[in-house]
């Protein structure tokens, strides 16, 4: 039987750190934040200092991104809109040993709707 999304999503939050928006909100300033949503939506508003890279060009192109250049190992929270797409792009980014990398549990959305800041 093919497995869906959100069976995908359940696997990677098996193997992965979340963390909520205040824990977030306290990382803002020491840790790397990383966008993996479409331009358009990061463009729309994002997390302040947040890097976009979009998931479908995250394992292309982090690597060569100067923001993550020898920062491999740098403390990183990942997030996308509702906290699906950074769940995987996380489980990725573990693979490829970007081991402090931890995800943003309900996304953008749940950012917004708490009233943190926006750029
Ligand atoms: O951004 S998402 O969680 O809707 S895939």
């Amino acid at each position: 039987m093919a497995i869906t999304a959100q069976d995908l999503v359940a696997a990677a939050k098996q193997q992965i750190s979340e963390i909520d928006v205040a824990a977030a909100r306290e990382r803002l300033t020491t840790n790397l934040i990383l966008d993996v949503r479409e331009p358009n939506e990061f463009a729309a508003g994002h997390l302040p200092g947040a890097v976009n890279i979009p998931r479908g060009v995250l394992e292309f192109q982090i690597g060569g991104h100067p923001a993550f250049q020898g920062r491999q190992q740098a403390p990183t929270v990942v997030y996308c809109q509702g906290g699906g797409r950074s769940a995987l792009a996380t489980q990725v980014l573990q693979q490829m040993g970007y081991s402090a990398t931890v995800s943003m549990a309900g996304g953008f959305k749940a950012w917004a709707e708490s009233g943190l800041p926006v750029e």
